[in-house]
C-alpha cells in the first residue's frame, strides 16, 4: 500500500443508485488500512475545478470515484496531470469503462480492487480536446443515444424503442472521409467508431484484438446498410460478426463528413459535427484493476 490521504468522489445522482454502501465500505476499508478519508460530492458545475483544488490542498495520493462513465471521464480530466492512480466503483447507468477492465460485481470486492496493487495504464484518447477512456462514435448509435436522452424511457427497453424513429430519422449512410498516419480514404459508413477498449457498454465486443493500453486505438468502419443488424450487435452481449465491420488502427487520425453526424465519447451524446481530430495523450491515467 503507497497511500495515505485518498479522495472518494461520489456522483449523488448516477444510476439511480444509493451510494451510502459504497461510503460505508470506503471507509471501512480505509480506516483498516490506516488511511485518511476525504470526500467529495459531485455538483455537475464546476467539479473539475474544485477536484484539482482539493487533490492539491489535502495531498491527495489515491483517488476512488463512484458513478458511471460520465462521471468517471470528468474525474480522469481533474486528475490527468497529476501523478495519481484512480480506483473505479461502477455506479452510473452505463458503466462501459468498468465492464472493459473486469471490475468485480460485488462492492467490498470492488472497493478492495480500487485500493489494490495492480494497475493499467491505460491510454487516454483526445477527441476534439475531450477525453476518451473506451468507445466513441459518430452516426446511428449516437443518433440512437441523442434520442434515448431525450425520451423518457430508460434501460435496455428505452433504447429498444427508440431504434425504429432512429431508423426512420436517421440520414444514413455517411460518408466519412478517414486520414490516419498511414493514409487516407473515404467510406459510406452507418456508424464509424473510435475505440480505445473491446467492448460497448452493452457487452458487444466489437474490437476484439483492441489494447487499452498499447498507443494505438482502432477506428471500427461499420459499412453493411443493415441497420437493424448493427442496433442488435451493438446493444447486445454479441461477438462481432466481422464481415459488417473493417477494422483500421491508429496513433492520431482526423475524421471529417460534409453534414454534421450525431457524435458521442463513452456514451455522452457530444453534438453533431462534420470534423473529429483524434489523438492519444502523452500522459497514461494508471487505474486499479483486479
Ligand atoms: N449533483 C449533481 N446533480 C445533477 N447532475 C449531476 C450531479 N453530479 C453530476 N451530475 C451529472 O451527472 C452526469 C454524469 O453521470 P454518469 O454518466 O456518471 O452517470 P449515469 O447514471 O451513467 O448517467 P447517464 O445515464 O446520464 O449517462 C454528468 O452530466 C454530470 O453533470
Amino acid at each position: 500500500m503507497n497511500f495515505k490521504e485518498v479522495l472518494l468522489v461520489v456522483n449523488p445522482i448516477s444510476g439511480d443508485i444509493e451510494k451510502d454502501k459504497i461510503i460505508s465500505e470506503v471507509q471501512h476499508q480505509l480506516a483498516r488500512k490506516n488511511a485518511s478519508y476525504h470526500y467529495f460530492k459531485t455538483k455537475g458545475e464546476n467539479d473539475i475545478k474544485d477536484i484539482r483544488s482539493l487533490v492539491e490542498k489535502e495531498k491527495i495520493d489515491r483517488v476512488i470515484v463512484a458513478g458511471g462513465d460520465g462521471t468517471i471521464n470528468m474525474v480522469a480530466e481533474a486528475i490527468k496531470d497529476f501523478d495519481l492512480s484512480l480506483g473505479i466503483i461502477p455506479a452510473g447507468s452505463a458503466n462501459g469503462l468498468a465492464l472493459n477492465l473486469n471490475i468485480p460485481k460485488i462492492l467490498a470486492r470492488q472497493v478492495e480492487v480500487a485500493l489494490g496493487d495492480n494497475y493499467i495504464d491505460l491510454d487516454i484518447l483526445c477527441l476534439n480536446d475531450i477525453i476518451c477512456l473506451h468507445m466513441s462514435d459518430l452516426g446511428i448509435n449516437a443518433e440512437l443515444i441523442e434520442n434515448y436522452d431525450a425520451s423518457s424511457f430508460r434501460g435496455k427497453f428505452g433504447y429498444l424503442i427508440q431504434s425504429v424513429p432512429t431508423l426512420i430519422k436517421s440520414e444514413y449512410p455517411y460518408r466519412f472521409n478517414i486520414r490516419t498516419e498511414n493514409g487516407e480514404r473515404s467510406e459510406d459508413a452507418v456508424l464509424l467508431g473510435v475505440a480505445n477498449a473491446n467492448k460497448y457498454g452493452t457487452g458487444a465486443n466489437v474490437n476484439p484484438k483492441g489494447e487499452p493500453d498499447d498507443g494505438v486505438f482502432e477506428i471500427l468502419i461499420f459499412k453493411k446498410l443493415n441497420f437493424m443488424e448493427i442496433l442488435k450487435t451493438l446493444r447486445n452481449e454479441v461477438e462481432l460478426d466481422p464481415s459488417i465491420v473493417e477494422i483500421i488502427p491508429a496513433r492520431e487520425a482526423h475524421i471529417s463528413c460534409k453534414k454534421p453526424v450525431a457524435f458521442q465519447i463513452d456514451g455522452e451524446f457530444i453534438g453533431k459535427e462534420t470534423s473529429i481530430d483524434i489523438k492519444i495523450l502523452n500522459k497514461k491515467l494508471r487505474i486499479a484493476i483486479p
